[in-house]
Protein backbone atom coordinates (compact mmCIF):
# COMPACT_ATOMS: atom_id res chain seq x y z
CA UNK A 1 0.00 0.00 0.00
CA UNK A 2 1.37 3.65 -0.97
CA UNK A 3 1.60 5.86 1.83
CA UNK A 4 -0.13 8.88 1.67
CA UNK A 5 2.51 12.03 3.20
CA UNK A 6 1.77 15.16 4.14
CA UNK A 7 2.97 17.94 2.33
CA UNK A 8 1.40 20.62 3.76
CA UNK A 9 -0.96 22.40 6.83
CA UNK A 10 -3.76 25.56 5.98
CA UNK A 11 -5.12 26.65 9.31
CA UNK A 12 -7.98 29.66 8.61
CA UNK A 13 -9.64 30.96 11.86
CA UNK A 14 -12.66 31.57 11.35
CA UNK A 15 -15.40 33.86 13.57
CA UNK A 16 -19.41 33.40 12.96
CA UNK A 17 -22.39 35.20 14.32
CA UNK A 18 -23.77 33.50 18.11
CA UNK A 19 -26.40 34.99 19.79
CA UNK A 20 -26.30 36.06 23.28
CA UNK A 21 -26.77 32.65 25.02
CA UNK A 22 -26.91 32.83 28.67
CA UNK A 23 -24.65 30.35 30.68
CA UNK A 24 -23.07 29.72 34.06
CA UNK A 25 -20.00 31.79 33.28
CA UNK A 26 -21.58 34.33 31.46
CA UNK A 27 -22.42 35.00 28.22
CA UNK A 28 -21.88 33.99 24.59
CA UNK A 29 -19.90 36.59 22.54
CA UNK A 30 -21.69 38.08 19.35
CA UNK A 31 -18.85 35.67 17.34
CA UNK A 32 -17.92 31.90 18.16
CA UNK A 33 -14.19 31.14 16.79
CA UNK A 34 -13.24 28.06 15.01
CA UNK A 35 -10.23 26.84 13.13
CA UNK A 36 -10.45 24.95 9.99
CA UNK A 37 -7.53 22.93 9.21
CA UNK A 38 -7.16 21.59 5.92
CA UNK A 39 -4.58 18.56 5.18
CA UNK A 40 -2.55 18.53 1.70
CA UNK A 41 -0.88 14.85 0.88
CA UNK A 42 1.45 14.11 -1.98
CA UNK A 43 -1.36 11.78 -3.88
CA UNK A 44 -3.35 15.42 -3.78
CA UNK A 45 -6.18 13.94 -1.53
CA UNK A 46 -7.07 16.51 0.87
CA UNK A 47 -8.52 16.23 4.56
CA UNK A 48 -10.56 18.58 6.82
CA UNK A 49 -10.55 18.63 10.11
CA UNK A 50 -12.41 21.77 12.97
CA UNK A 51 -11.34 22.82 16.07
CA UNK A 52 -11.33 25.61 18.59
CA UNK A 53 -9.43 28.85 17.59
CA UNK A 54 -8.35 30.72 21.02
CA UNK A 55 -4.84 32.05 20.34
CA UNK A 56 -2.81 29.65 22.14
CA UNK A 57 -4.71 26.82 20.54
CA UNK A 58 -3.71 28.13 17.50
CA UNK A 59 -0.25 28.64 18.57
CA UNK A 60 0.22 25.27 19.33
CA UNK A 61 -2.14 23.91 15.99
CA UNK A 62 0.50 25.63 14.11
CA UNK A 63 3.51 23.65 15.83
CA UNK A 64 1.88 20.99 15.22
CA UNK A 65 1.08 21.38 11.90
CA UNK A 66 5.18 21.53 11.32
CA UNK A 67 6.00 18.34 13.05
CA UNK A 68 3.28 16.71 10.91
CA UNK A 69 4.46 17.44 7.72
CA UNK A 70 6.47 15.32 6.27
CA UNK A 71 4.09 11.93 7.73
CA UNK A 72 1.92 9.07 6.52
CA UNK A 73 -1.62 9.96 6.88
CA UNK A 74 -1.82 6.13 8.29
CA UNK A 75 0.66 6.30 10.98
CA UNK A 76 -1.67 7.96 13.81
CA UNK A 77 -0.41 6.75 16.29
CA UNK A 78 2.85 7.99 15.47
CA UNK A 79 1.11 11.56 15.06
CA UNK A 80 -0.12 11.25 18.48
CA UNK A 81 3.54 10.90 19.99
CA UNK A 82 5.06 13.30 17.84
CA UNK A 83 2.63 15.91 19.34
CA UNK A 84 3.26 14.99 22.75
CA UNK A 85 6.96 15.41 22.29
CA UNK A 86 6.25 18.40 20.74
CA UNK A 87 3.88 19.92 23.47
CA UNK A 88 5.86 18.83 26.24
CA UNK A 89 5.61 20.90 29.26
CA UNK A 90 2.91 22.92 27.53
CA UNK A 91 0.05 22.36 30.36
CA UNK A 92 -2.12 24.26 27.47
CA UNK A 93 -5.04 25.11 30.40
CA UNK A 94 -4.72 28.58 28.87
CA UNK A 95 -7.56 29.44 26.98
CA UNK A 96 -10.58 28.17 29.76
CA UNK A 97 -12.96 29.39 27.13
CA UNK A 98 -11.62 26.59 24.96
CA UNK A 99 -14.23 24.01 25.45
CA UNK A 100 -16.61 26.11 27.57
CA UNK A 101 -15.91 25.34 31.22
CA UNK A 102 -13.00 22.94 30.49
CA UNK A 103 -9.38 23.58 31.17
CA UNK A 104 -8.60 20.17 32.38
CA UNK A 105 -8.58 17.92 28.90
CA UNK A 106 -5.69 16.68 27.68
CA UNK A 107 -3.46 19.78 25.68
CA UNK A 108 -2.07 16.99 23.45
CA UNK A 109 -5.44 14.87 22.69
CA UNK A 110 -7.52 18.86 21.86
CA UNK A 111 -4.38 19.29 19.11
CA UNK A 112 -4.02 16.07 17.59
CA UNK A 113 -8.03 15.64 17.21
CA UNK A 114 -8.13 18.04 14.40
CA UNK A 115 -5.23 16.82 11.97
CA UNK A 116 -6.47 12.82 13.01
CA UNK A 117 -10.21 13.99 11.95
CA UNK A 118 -8.69 15.39 7.98
CA UNK A 119 -6.15 12.28 7.99
CA UNK A 120 -9.44 10.12 8.30
CA UNK A 121 -11.20 11.89 5.72
CA UNK A 122 -7.96 11.82 3.56
CA UNK A 123 -7.91 7.75 4.43
CA UNK A 124 -11.94 7.53 3.36
CA UNK A 125 -10.98 9.63 -0.19
CA UNK A 126 -8.58 7.47 -1.14
CA UNK A 127 -10.29 4.24 -0.14
CA UNK A 128 -13.63 5.55 -1.72
CA UNK A 129 -15.55 4.78 1.77
CA UNK A 130 -17.14 6.96 4.88
CA UNK A 131 -15.24 7.46 7.73
CA UNK A 132 -17.66 5.73 9.81
CA UNK A 133 -16.33 2.77 8.07
CA UNK A 134 -12.63 3.23 9.13
CA UNK A 135 -14.57 3.49 12.67
CA UNK A 136 -15.56 -0.04 12.31
CA UNK A 137 -18.69 0.85 10.18
CA UNK A 138 -21.86 2.60 10.67
CA UNK A 139 -24.29 0.63 13.19
CA UNK A 140 -27.28 3.12 12.50
CA UNK A 141 -27.58 5.02 9.31
CA UNK A 142 -28.99 8.50 11.09
CA UNK A 143 -27.72 10.40 14.35
CA UNK A 144 -30.66 11.46 16.62
CA UNK A 145 -29.34 15.30 17.80
CA UNK A 146 -31.18 17.10 21.67
CA UNK A 147 -32.88 19.92 20.78
CA UNK A 148 -30.05 22.47 23.10
CA UNK A 149 -32.18 25.10 24.64
CA UNK A 150 -30.59 27.99 26.37
CA UNK A 151 -31.74 30.81 28.17
CA UNK A 152 -31.11 34.36 26.26
CA UNK A 153 -31.47 37.59 25.37
CA UNK A 154 -33.27 39.43 22.64
CA UNK A 155 -30.20 39.99 21.23
CA UNK A 156 -26.69 41.55 21.96
CA UNK A 157 -26.47 44.46 23.79
CA UNK A 158 -26.42 47.63 21.25
CA UNK A 159 -28.14 45.18 18.52
CA UNK A 160 -31.27 44.14 17.12
CA UNK A 161 -32.66 41.47 18.88
CA UNK A 162 -32.16 38.11 16.93
CA UNK A 163 -34.94 35.83 15.53
CA UNK A 164 -35.47 33.63 18.40
CA UNK A 165 -36.11 36.66 20.93
CA UNK A 166 -35.21 36.92 24.55
CA UNK A 167 -35.59 33.50 26.55
CA UNK A 168 -35.75 34.22 30.75
CA UNK A 169 -39.07 32.34 31.94
CA UNK A 170 -40.37 28.97 31.57
CA UNK A 171 -42.67 30.10 28.98
CA UNK A 172 -40.34 31.45 26.70
CA UNK A 173 -37.73 28.18 26.95
CA UNK A 174 -41.08 25.97 26.38
CA UNK A 175 -41.90 28.07 22.67
CA UNK A 176 -37.74 28.01 22.07
CA UNK A 177 -38.22 24.25 22.26
CA UNK A 178 -41.46 24.22 20.37
CA UNK A 179 -39.69 26.05 17.51
CA UNK A 180 -36.37 23.54 17.52
CA UNK A 181 -38.48 20.71 17.70
CA UNK A 182 -40.61 22.15 14.87
CA UNK A 183 -37.82 22.92 12.44
CA UNK A 184 -35.71 19.83 13.28
CA UNK A 185 -38.18 17.30 14.62
CA UNK A 186 -35.86 16.82 17.96
CA UNK A 187 -36.94 13.92 20.31
CA UNK A 188 -34.87 14.90 23.17
CA UNK A 189 -34.11 18.35 25.08
CA UNK A 190 -31.61 19.83 27.01
CA UNK A 191 -31.41 22.81 28.70
CA UNK A 192 -28.71 25.16 29.62
CA UNK A 193 -29.19 25.75 33.13
CA UNK A 194 -26.31 27.69 35.64
CA UNK A 195 -28.46 31.03 34.75
CA UNK A 196 -31.47 31.33 36.68
CA UNK A 197 -32.04 30.53 40.48
CA UNK A 198 -32.35 26.91 40.73
CA UNK A 199 -36.35 26.92 41.81
CA UNK A 200 -36.87 29.22 37.96
CA UNK A 201 -34.77 26.24 36.33
CA UNK A 202 -36.96 23.38 38.14
CA UNK A 203 -39.96 25.00 37.00
CA UNK A 204 -38.42 25.19 33.65
CA UNK A 205 -38.16 21.67 33.65
CA UNK A 206 -41.36 20.96 34.95
CA UNK A 207 -43.22 23.80 32.26
CA UNK A 208 -41.26 21.44 29.33
CA UNK A 209 -42.39 18.14 30.62
CA UNK A 210 -46.10 19.62 30.81
CA UNK A 211 -45.10 20.41 27.38
CA UNK A 212 -43.59 17.76 26.33
CA UNK A 213 -44.79 14.61 27.76
CA UNK A 214 -42.14 11.48 27.32
CA UNK A 215 -39.92 13.62 25.41
CA UNK A 216 -36.36 13.22 27.09
CA UNK A 217 -35.29 15.78 29.24
CA UNK A 218 -31.58 16.83 30.70
CA UNK A 219 -30.51 19.84 32.62
CA UNK A 220 -27.18 20.55 32.69
CA UNK A 221 -25.95 23.88 35.28
CA UNK A 222 -21.96 23.16 34.84
CA UNK A 223 -21.35 23.11 38.42
CA UNK A 224 -23.18 26.41 39.28
CA UNK A 225 -24.78 24.15 42.51
CA UNK A 226 -23.44 23.30 45.77
CA UNK A 227 -24.12 19.52 47.23
CA UNK A 228 -27.01 20.23 48.96
CA UNK A 229 -28.78 22.31 46.37
CA UNK A 230 -27.72 19.34 43.78
CA UNK A 231 -29.33 16.69 45.94
CA UNK A 232 -32.45 18.80 46.52
CA UNK A 233 -32.96 19.83 42.71
CA UNK A 234 -32.81 15.99 42.26
CA UNK A 235 -35.48 15.13 44.28
CA UNK A 236 -37.88 17.74 42.95
CA UNK A 237 -37.12 16.10 39.44
CA UNK A 238 -36.69 12.83 40.38
CA UNK A 239 -38.32 10.68 37.39
CA UNK A 240 -38.84 13.56 35.24
CA UNK A 241 -35.06 13.94 34.24
CA UNK A 242 -33.20 11.60 31.94
CA UNK A 243 -29.98 12.69 33.51
CA UNK A 244 -28.71 15.81 35.15
CA UNK A 245 -25.06 16.64 33.65
CA UNK A 246 -22.59 18.52 36.13
CA UNK A 247 -24.98 19.76 38.83
CA UNK A 248 -21.56 20.19 41.19
CA UNK A 249 -18.10 20.57 40.44
CA UNK A 250 -15.34 17.79 40.83
CA UNK A 251 -16.03 14.23 41.33
CA UNK A 252 -15.99 14.33 45.08
CA UNK A 253 -19.01 16.41 45.00
CA UNK A 254 -20.64 14.58 41.99
CA UNK A 255 -20.47 11.52 44.49
CA UNK A 256 -21.79 12.98 47.03
CA UNK A 257 -24.40 13.82 44.84
CA UNK A 258 -25.17 10.25 43.29
CA UNK A 259 -24.71 8.45 46.38
CA UNK A 260 -28.66 10.45 47.32
CA UNK A 261 -30.10 10.58 44.10
CA UNK A 262 -31.50 7.64 41.90
CA UNK A 263 -31.48 10.62 39.22
CA UNK A 264 -28.31 9.20 36.74
CA UNK A 265 -25.19 12.15 36.65
CA UNK A 266 -23.72 13.08 33.57
CA UNK A 267 -20.56 14.89 32.67
CA UNK A 268 -18.46 16.81 30.74
CA UNK A 269 -16.41 18.94 33.03
CA UNK A 270 -15.14 16.51 35.16
CA UNK A 271 -14.14 13.52 33.54
CA UNK A 272 -12.26 15.22 30.69
CA UNK A 273 -9.64 12.76 30.22
CA UNK A 274 -8.32 9.51 30.56
CA UNK A 275 -7.01 10.29 33.49
CA UNK A 276 -10.19 10.98 35.04
CA UNK A 277 -11.89 7.63 34.37
CA UNK A 278 -10.74 5.86 36.93
CA UNK A 279 -10.79 7.69 39.74
CA UNK A 280 -14.41 8.54 38.83
CA UNK A 281 -15.31 4.59 38.44
CA UNK A 282 -13.66 4.45 41.91
CA UNK A 283 -15.63 6.94 43.47
CA UNK A 284 -19.37 6.20 41.55
CA UNK A 285 -19.22 10.02 40.64
CA UNK A 286 -21.14 9.73 37.20
CA UNK A 287 -23.26 7.51 35.23
CA UNK A 288 -23.17 9.04 31.83
CA UNK A 289 -19.75 10.62 30.18
CA UNK A 290 -20.46 12.76 27.46
CA UNK A 291 -17.48 12.26 24.98
CA UNK A 292 -16.44 15.15 22.56
CA UNK A 293 -13.88 13.78 19.69
CA UNK A 294 -12.21 17.70 20.71
CA UNK A 295 -10.73 17.23 23.62
CA UNK A 296 -10.48 13.31 23.91
CA UNK A 297 -8.13 12.95 20.90
CA UNK A 298 -10.21 12.26 17.99
CA UNK A 299 -12.48 9.82 16.51
CA UNK A 300 -10.29 6.70 17.56
CA UNK A 301 -9.46 7.36 20.64
CA UNK A 302 -13.20 8.64 21.45
CA UNK A 303 -14.02 5.41 20.14
CA UNK A 304 -11.44 3.83 22.87
CA UNK A 305 -13.51 5.89 25.70
CA UNK A 306 -16.40 4.26 24.31
CA UNK A 307 -14.95 1.39 25.14
CA UNK A 308 -14.11 2.09 28.44
CA UNK A 309 -17.36 3.31 29.39
CA UNK A 310 -19.01 0.27 28.34
CA UNK A 311 -17.06 -2.22 30.40
CA UNK A 312 -17.62 -0.45 33.53
CA UNK A 313 -21.04 0.16 33.18
CA UNK A 314 -21.36 3.84 32.35
CA UNK A 315 -23.50 5.07 29.96
CA UNK A 316 -21.93 7.31 26.64
CA UNK A 317 -24.01 11.01 25.42
CA UNK A 318 -22.28 13.53 23.28
CA UNK A 319 -21.04 17.25 24.20
CA UNK A 320 -20.96 20.30 21.67
CA UNK A 321 -19.35 23.40 21.74
CA UNK A 322 -20.93 26.09 19.35
CA UNK A 323 -19.63 24.01 16.11
CA UNK A 324 -19.27 24.52 12.09
CA UNK A 325 -20.49 21.29 9.60
CA UNK A 326 -17.39 19.55 9.71
CA UNK A 327 -17.75 19.15 13.34
CA UNK A 328 -21.41 17.75 12.69
CA UNK A 329 -19.92 15.90 10.23
CA UNK A 330 -17.22 13.95 12.48
CA UNK A 331 -19.90 13.68 15.27
CA UNK A 332 -22.16 12.29 13.09
CA UNK A 333 -19.72 9.55 11.39
CA UNK A 334 -18.40 8.65 15.00
CA UNK A 335 -21.65 8.40 16.76
CA UNK A 336 -22.70 5.92 13.73
CA UNK A 337 -20.41 3.74 14.64
CA UNK A 338 -20.22 3.65 18.35
CA UNK A 339 -22.66 1.28 19.54
CA UNK A 340 -23.14 1.96 22.88
CA UNK A 341 -23.79 5.79 22.01
CA UNK A 342 -27.33 5.46 22.89
CA UNK A 343 -28.35 8.98 24.09
CA UNK A 344 -29.62 11.55 21.21
CA UNK A 345 -26.22 13.90 20.95
CA UNK A 346 -25.46 17.84 21.64
CA UNK A 347 -25.44 19.73 19.44
CA UNK A 348 -25.38 23.62 19.31
CA UNK A 349 -26.32 23.48 15.40
CA UNK A 350 -29.67 25.57 15.32
CA UNK A 351 -27.97 28.60 17.12
CA UNK A 352 -26.02 29.52 13.90
CA UNK A 353 -26.75 30.95 10.53
CA UNK A 354 -23.29 30.88 8.63
CA UNK A 355 -20.94 27.71 7.77
CA UNK A 356 -17.82 27.36 5.75
CA UNK A 357 -19.11 23.74 4.20
CA UNK A 358 -21.25 23.39 1.05
CA UNK A 359 -25.13 22.81 2.34
CA UNK A 360 -26.74 19.91 1.31
CA UNK A 361 -25.20 16.81 2.64
CA UNK A 362 -26.13 17.54 6.58
CA UNK A 363 -29.67 17.60 7.51
CA UNK A 364 -31.79 17.22 9.90
CA UNK A 365 -35.03 14.94 9.64
CA UNK A 366 -36.76 13.66 12.51
CA UNK A 367 -34.01 15.03 14.83
CA UNK A 368 -31.64 12.79 13.37
CA UNK A 369 -28.44 13.40 10.73
CA UNK A 370 -27.96 10.95 7.95
CA UNK A 371 -24.95 9.27 8.12
CA UNK A 372 -22.94 10.53 4.85
CA UNK A 373 -22.07 7.81 2.67
CA UNK A 374 -20.17 9.55 0.36
CA UNK A 375 -15.97 8.71 0.90
CA UNK A 376 -14.38 10.77 3.85
CA UNK A 377 -16.32 13.07 5.97
CA UNK A 378 -18.73 13.78 2.84
CA UNK A 379 -18.40 17.50 3.65
CA UNK A 380 -16.69 19.89 0.88
CA UNK A 381 -15.45 23.27 1.93
CA UNK A 382 -17.22 26.38 0.43
CA UNK A 383 -13.74 28.97 -0.68
CA UNK A 384 -16.09 31.63 -0.66
CA UNK A 385 -17.58 30.99 2.74
CA UNK A 386 -14.38 29.83 4.58
CA UNK A 387 -12.65 33.44 3.42
CA UNK A 388 -16.04 35.38 4.28
CA UNK A 389 -16.11 34.14 7.68
CA UNK A 390 -12.17 34.44 8.12
CA UNK A 391 -12.26 38.08 7.04
CA UNK A 392 -15.07 38.43 9.90
CA UNK A 393 -12.50 36.62 12.39
CA UNK A 394 -10.23 39.13 10.94
CA UNK A 395 -12.39 42.26 11.89
CA UNK A 396 -14.60 40.78 14.97
CA UNK A 397 -11.55 41.78 17.25
CA UNK A 398 -12.22 38.62 19.38
CA UNK A 399 -9.40 36.01 19.84
CA UNK A 400 -10.21 34.19 22.63
CA UNK A 401 -13.57 33.03 23.88
CA UNK A 402 -14.61 34.79 26.94
CA UNK A 403 -18.13 34.66 28.24
CA UNK A 404 -17.24 35.73 31.89
CA UNK A 405 -15.56 39.30 30.28
CA UNK A 406 -18.19 39.85 27.70
CA UNK A 407 -20.68 39.51 30.82
CA UNK A 408 -18.42 41.81 33.02
CA UNK A 409 -18.50 44.92 30.03
CA UNK A 410 -22.38 44.40 30.62
CA UNK A 411 -22.66 44.05 34.31
CA UNK A 412 -19.64 45.13 35.83
CA UNK A 413 -20.97 43.45 39.77
CA UNK A 414 -20.76 40.18 37.71
CA UNK A 415 -19.02 37.05 39.29
CA UNK A 416 -17.99 34.26 38.19
CA UNK A 417 -18.81 30.99 40.93
CA UNK A 418 -18.62 27.96 41.37
CA UNK A 419 -20.89 26.53 42.81
CA UNK A 420 -22.90 29.75 42.82
CA UNK A 421 -26.30 28.07 44.67
O1 LIG B 1 -22.60 20.66 27.98
C1 LIG B 1 -21.88 21.62 28.19
O2 LIG B 1 -21.34 21.75 29.30
C2 LIG B 1 -21.65 22.61 27.14
O3 LIG B 1 -22.31 22.56 26.16
C3 LIG B 1 -20.65 23.65 27.32
C4 LIG B 1 -20.85 24.83 26.40
O4 LIG B 1 -19.75 25.71 26.54
C5 LIG B 1 -22.14 25.59 26.66
O5 LIG B 1 -22.28 25.78 28.03
C6 LIG B 1 -22.19 26.90 25.96
O6 LIG B 1 -22.08 26.88 24.74
O7 LIG B 1 -22.39 27.90 26.62
MG1 LIG C 1 -22.40 19.84 29.98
Amino acid sequence: MTDIRITGVTITPVAFRDPALLNAVGVHEPFALRAIVEVATDQGVTGLGETYADDGHLRRLRAAADALTGMDVYALGAMHRALAGVLAGDSGTDGSGLTGMITTSSAVDRVFSPFEVACLDIQGKAAGRPVSDLLGGAVRDRVPFSAYLFYKWAGHPGEAPDDWGAALDPEALVAQARRMITEYGFTAIKLKGGVRPPEEEIQAILALREAFPGVPLRLDPNAAWTVPTSIEVARRLEGVLEYLEDPTPGLDGMAGVARETPVPLATNMCVVAFGHLAPAVARGAVRVVLSDHHYWGGLHRSRLLSGICDTFGMGLSMHSNSHLGISLAAMTHLAAATPNLTYACDTHWPWKSEDVVVPGVLGFTDGAVRVPTGPGLGVELDRDALARLHEQYLTCGLRSRDDTGYMRRIDPDYEKKSPRW
